[in-house]
């Protein structure tokens, strides 16, 4: 049974339009046991995003983004700083397009070939979002601008270089600490340019 069977008279309330859209679901869903359940769920919209892990295969380094987040400062980060991989909204355009532009505003790096690794939903209880992870090579000579992100947008972006030692270090202390870092710097421990160094964890 797909789900489409399962869920009938959906409806949709806006609730806030402001930044992005916060909307409210009236919907009847077939449970297990065969009954109709009507239900209410909020559901944040901001947008689908991309995120891209960096690597330097030769110089052994990692490119990552550190930058104030308000919603960590105000959920016990006591300074709102993160550390991430570098990031950014779809703007309704082509993922790669959108990642190439997000990667030489965050980092200043002009990237030519982005490698697609996977798709997650980042918060699917509360929050539309589906995230479209990818790595990609850097080398120092691929750097064209400045990075730091878009000031007329108040972006103020630190560029980070990691020595891929200093990932598998910081993976098992638990220091990164958002998820699409998290998960991107594992993957490329697993399978990717990383693997060798799995064996230091
Ligand atoms: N004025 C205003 N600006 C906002 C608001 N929310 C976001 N912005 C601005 O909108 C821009 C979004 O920057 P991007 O680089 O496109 O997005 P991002 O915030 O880095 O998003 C990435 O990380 C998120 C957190 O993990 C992901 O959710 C997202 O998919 C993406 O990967 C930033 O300049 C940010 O300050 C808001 O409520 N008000
Ligand atoms: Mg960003």
């Amino acid at each position: 049974m797909s789900i489409t069977d399962r869920v009938r008279n959906l409806r949709r309330e806006t609730l806030s339009a402001a930044w992005y859209t916060l909307y409210r679901y009236t919907f009847e869903y077939l449970r297990a046991d065969g009954r109709w359940d009507r239900q209410q769920r909020e559901a944040y919209d901001r947008g689908n995003g991309v995120a891209v892990l960096l690597f330097d295969p030769v110089r052994e380094t990692v490119l990552l983004t550190r930058q104030f987040r308000l919603p960590t400062y105000i959920n016990q980060n006591p300074d709102g700083m993160l550390t991430e991989v570098c990031a950014g909204m779809l703007d309704g355009e082509d993922p790669e397009e959108c990642l190439r532009r997000e990667i030489l505003e965050e980092t200043g790096y002009t990237v030519p070939h982005v490698e697609k690794v996977g798709e997650v939903y980042t918060s699917p209880g509360a929050v539309t979002e589906r995230l479209f992870l990818y790595q990609a090579l850097y080398r120092p000579e691929m750097k064209t601008g400045e990075g730091g992100g878009k000031p007329e947008e108040s972006e103020d972006i630190e560029v980070l270089e990691w020595p891929y030692a200093a990932v598998a270090d910081a993976l098992r202390h638990g220091e990164v600490r958002d998820a699409k870092t998290l998960i991107l710097l594992q993957h490329a421990l697993l399978f990717g340019p990383l693997a060798r160094h799995s064996l230091t964890l």
